[in-house]
C-alpha cells in the first residue's frame, strides 16, 4: 500500500462518517446558499503570467514532516497571507495525517477576500459539494487517485458549481491525462507520492507539456527565494507553498519576497509577455 493508498482510505473512513451525520442533499442545500464563488483561475494570472502568484497554504502537519507549526489561529495566518500578496489561500482539511479541518476552512474563508482553495483527497463527489458548501472557490483533484471517469465527472461537477479544480500531476503520464480532460489548472506535485522525496527537478520535466493557456503550479518543495526563482525559470505561473511559511515568523514578508523572485526570474528569461 501507498502513502497515498493509506492516505485515502482514512479519507474514506471519514468521510463516511461526515456522510452519515449529513446525508448530501442537506450538503447541496448549504452549498446552494453559499457566497458566490471568487474566480481562482483570473487570480492566478489566467495562464498568462504578468505577475507570479503565490498559493499560500495553512498546513499543520504532514506524512513526510510530522508536526510542521502549532496554528492557533488559522484565520489570523491566512490574514497574514493576504496582506502578504498571496493569490490564493490553499487549506488543508484532511485530519489524520494534515491536522486539518472543515472548520479551519470555515474560519480562513471568513478572514479574507481571496479564492480559497479546500486542499483534500478528492475521491467522492460529496467533498466537492462540501468543499462550495464551506464556501471554498476550488478544489483538487489528484489525477493518481482518480479514474478518468471519476476526474472528467468531478471536473464537471466542480464548473457546475461555479467553483475552479487544481488538477494535480507528478509524471508525464498524468500530464496528458489532465490535457485530455481539458484542465485549466495544472499542478506540477513533485513530491513523489510513493516515496515522499522532493525532486524539483521533475517541475521543467513536466511543465512544458502543459499547453498555453492553462495555468502552471509548481507544488512543494520550495523552501526560500532561490527555489521559486527557478521554478519560475521553469515556466510556473504560480508555486503552492506550505511548510516554508508556516515554520517562518514573517509569512507576509515571505510571500513578497517570493513573488519578486519570480518577478525578476521571469524579466531574466523574457517570460514576463509569455501566454
Ligand atoms: O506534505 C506531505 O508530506 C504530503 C504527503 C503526501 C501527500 C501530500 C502531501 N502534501 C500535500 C501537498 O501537496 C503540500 O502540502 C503542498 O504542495 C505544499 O508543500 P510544501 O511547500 O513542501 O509544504
Amino acid at each position: 500500500m501507498t502513502v497515498l493508498d493509506d492516505i485515502i482510505e482514512g479519507v474514506r473512513e471519514d468521510l463516511a462518517e461526515r456522510r452519515r451525520a449529513l446525508p448530501l442533499e442537506k450538503v447541496r442545500t448549504a452549498a446552494s446558499s453559499a457566497p458566490t464563488p471568487k474566480d481562482a483561475f483570473a487570480a492566478l494570472g489566467g495562464g498568462r503570467g504578468g505577475d507570479l502568484a503565490v498559493i499560500a497554504e495553512v498546513k499543520r502537519s504532514s506524512p513526510s514532516k510530522g508536526a510542521l507549526a502549532d496554528i492557533a489561529d488559522p484565520a489570523a495566518l491566512a490574514a497574514a497571507y493576504e496582506r502578504g500578496g498571496a493569490a490564493v489561500i490553499s487549506v488543508l482539511t484532511e485530519e489524520r495525517r494534515f491536522g486539518g479541518s472543515l472548520s479551519d476552512l470555515d474560519a480562513v474563508r471568513a478572514a479574507v477576500a481571496l479564492p480559497v482553495l479546500r486542499k483534500d483527497f478528492t475521491v467522492d463527489e460529496y467533498q466537492i459539494w462540501e468543499a462550495r458548501a464551506h464556501g471554498a472557490d476550488v478544489v483538487l483533484l489528484i489525477v493518481a487517485a482518480l479514474s478518468d471517469a471519476d476526474l472528467t465527472s468531478f471536473l464537471a461537477l466542480t464548473h457546475e458549481l461555479g467553483m475552479k479544480a487544481i488538477v494535480e500531476t507528478h509524471t508525464e503520464e498524468e500530464v496528458r491525462r489532465a490535457v485530455a480532460a481539458e484542465a485549466s489548472i495544472i499542478g506540477v506535485n513533485v513530491r513523489n507520492l510513493k516515496t515522499l522525496d522532493i525532486d524539483r527537478d521533475v517541475f521543467a520535466g513536466l511543465a512544458h507539456l502543459i499547453p498555453a493557456g492553462t495555468v502552471i503550479i509548481a507544488e512543494s518543495g520550495v523552501r526560500d527565494a532561490a527555489d521559486v526563482a527557478d521554478y519560475a525559470g521553469s515556466g510556473a505561473h504560480a508555486v503552492l507553498v506550505g511548510e516554508a511559511l508556516v515554520r517562518h515568523s514573517d509569512p507576509a514578508a515571505t510571500i513578497d519576497e517570493f513573488r519578486r523572485a519570480g518577478r525578476t526570474a521571469w524579466q531574466e528569461s523574457g517570460m514576463s509577455a509569455r501566454s
